[in-house]
């Protein structure tokens, strides 16, 4: 089967963008995987489905649908970077002449909107902390003495036996654990995110952020992805480095995150009801077509 793509960047997370509004492709997770191969494929960290919406969310004023595939093969919730480029591509490819977006993603409506800058800032929705909603296995544990209450820095066990790896947990619609780091360039992102995507108080695994502070409104960010290795940005992953940052007292409300793939902006005003705003660009790379073998 020929399919067209459109090869797309956000902070150099990189996605195949899949255009099924006129009707499904119907790929099965291998053929996830062949795409998102950078040798026998076209290469991605992600792959995204643009569908229409169910008639029901249609009625509701919902304008998409997203599906999100990370490079395993494995369907996933939400994708932040992946949003905006989402909202830039309907745009370009003539779906909507809408600026602001209303999309029904598996972990609920976020809403993209391109500026006038060529940005696009995106409503990701409520920031989640409960352990359950993460989810997270909190049995047997207590917040450290030093954030007592909500706030939920927790000590992972069997990732370093010389070192306490504290986290915070949050979900963007997908889950999410942050470590503070000294230097994130130093830090052991690849020796520790595949033990923290894995480890065992994570049923659903999850995406692992190394979180630098440079001041109140500036931190530097690298994200081990569940699904995907270390990408040159995450943008749920800097909405939950910011969101945890703030709720530890670290950080003011709006901050500027600095990844190896480019600066992503974030701001939350810290309430139970405050959504989480995600601004960043959003780049075509070039369209394409390939043949995809039948893998099941
Ligand atoms: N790159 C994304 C997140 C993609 C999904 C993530 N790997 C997961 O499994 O939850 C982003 O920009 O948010």
């Amino acid at each position: 089967m020929q399919i067209r793509f459109t090869k797309m960047q956000g902070a150099g997370n990189d996605f195949i963008v899949l255009d099924e509004t006129q009707g499904r492709l119907g790929l099965s997770p291998a053929q996830y995987r062949f795409l998102a191969d950078r040798h026998f494929g076209v290469g991605a960290d992600q792959i995204l489905s643009v569908r229409a919406p169910a008639p029901q969310a249609a009625a509701e004023g919902i304008d998409f649908e997203y599906v999100i595939h990370n490079a395993d093969g494995g369907e996933v919730e939400q994708c932040g970077n992946g949003a905006r480029c989402f909202a830039r591509f309907v745009r370009d490819q003539g779906l909507t002449t809408k600026d602001s977006i209303r999309v029904q993603t598996r972990a609920g409506v976020i809403a993209p909107r391109l500026t006038a800058d060529g940005r696009v800032t995106v409503d990701m929705g409520l920031p989640r902390f409960a352990p359950e909603q993460v989810p997270f296995d909190a049995s047997g544990l207590t917040p450290t003495p030093q954030h007592q209450g909500e706030k939920w820095p927790l000590t992972l066990d069997g990732i370093a036996p010389e070192a306490h790896v504290s986290i915070a947990i949050a979900s963007m619609g997908n889950p999410h654990a942050v470590l503070l780091v000294d230097d994130v360039d130093t830090a052991p992102v690849a020796a520790w995110g595949p033990l923290i995507e894995h480890h065992a108080r994570f049923p659903a695994r999850v995406n692992a952020g190394f979180l630098q502070i440079v001041d109140r409104a500036q931190v530097r960010l690298r994200v081990y992805e569940r699904g995907a290795g270390e990408t040159l940005a995450c943008g749920t992953g800097a909405c939950a480095a910011v969101v945890s940052g703030i709720r530890l007292g670290l950080l003011d409300g709006l901050v500027d995150v600095h990844t190896r793939g480019g600066r992503l902006s974030i701001a939350w005003a810290g309430g139970a009801s405050d959504p989480v705003f995600l601004t960043g660009p959003a780049t075509t790379v070039f369209e394409g077509q390939i043949e995809l073998p039948d893998l099941l």
